[in-house]
């Protein structure tokens, strides 16, 4: 089977081009493909597909196997890889999720190839129903108290297609990511597992964010959850519509300006293409 290995903001996932290759069992193969040692090595798997009703369609599956509704970086990347291989020639395209379709435009580089991205993508949800958390259907999860191993947190939750634990901290580098992150993200209030967000305010124009994300553990990135830090920092008057996002991999160029759809620009890499043939 044909791959391309790409990332976005150091969110890397192992690509194929289902317009020539065919997938029965993408849940075993993103869980053995994703292993850092015994596979290629990424966060997940994705499927570039022919859609009925946009220009293409992405599936997104974790490393653990688990499909997620929608993924910003890489939707950016699938973008590129369709650009770039010649699937489309134009620069605006729209792209089938779990999260609806959506518009992307795409800034083509000296080299005739893709260098970043800006995805529209889509609107926020913020009640329980649509993450979805335990509680009134109706209701936002805003600063929601939580104490867990000797931290007192407030939980913030949006959903962008997926859900987003989006909580601030004082020293976002400093904190325990890898021991409080599997903890929320298994938290009896989200029957669907979440993706959790650790942010630290630099400005009301910048923040740093580090991702455990449901499915995958600690990555570089996270561009749906940028896009939920977004609307967090607005709803609970932390910060600006407009915001640079600083994350372990590169930045993201976020704006939620109108409540309307979350705008996010940023890159997408291709790093290699290669044979998978296990055995
Ligand atoms: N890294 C992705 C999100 C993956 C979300 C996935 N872990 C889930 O189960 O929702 C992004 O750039 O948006």
């Amino acid at each position: 089977m044909k791959f391309t290995k790409m990332h976005g903001a150091g969110n890397d996932y192992v690509y194929v081009n289902c317009f020539e290759e065919q997938i029965d069992d993408p849940v075993s193969l993103s869980q053995q493909i994703s292993d850092r040692h015994f596979g290629v090595g990424s966060d997940g798997l994705i499927l570039i597909l022919p859609s009925d009703c946009a220009d293409l369609r992405m599936r997104m599956f974790n490393a653990d196997g688990s499909e997620a509704e929608m993924c910003g970086n890489g939707i950016r990347c699938v973008a590129k890889y369709a650009y770039d291989h010649g699937l489309m020639q134009k620069t605006d395209i729209r792209i089938e999720t779990g999260h609806g379709v959506l518009d992307l435009h795409l800034y083509v580089g000296s080299a005739g190839r893709v260098e970043r991205v800006r995805v529209a993508m889509g609107r926020p949800g913020l009640t329980r129903a649509t993450l979805p958390m335990s509680g009134p259907a109706n209701d936002q999860a805003l600063n929601v108290p939580l104490d867990l191993a000797g931290h007192s947190l407030e939980l913030t939750c949006v959903s962008m297609g997926n859900p987003h634990a989006v909580i601030y901290v004082d020293e976002v580098e400093q904190f325990p990511v890898a021991e409080i992150g599997p903890l929320i993200e298994h938290h009896p209030w989200f029957p669907r597992r979440t993706n959790v967000e650790f942010v630290q305010i630099i400005s009301p124009a910048e923040v740093i964010q580090r991702t455990w994300e449901r499915g995958a553990g600690e990555t570089l990135a996270c561009g749906t959850g940028a896009a939920a830090v977004t609307v967090a920092g607005v709803v609970t008057g932390r910060t600006e519509g407009r915001i640079t996002n600083h994350l372990r991999g590169g930045d993201l160029y976020m704006e939620w300006l109108d409540g309307g759809e979350v705008l996010m620009t940023g890159p997408a890499v291709e790093v290699f293409s290669g044979i998978y043939a296990p055995g």
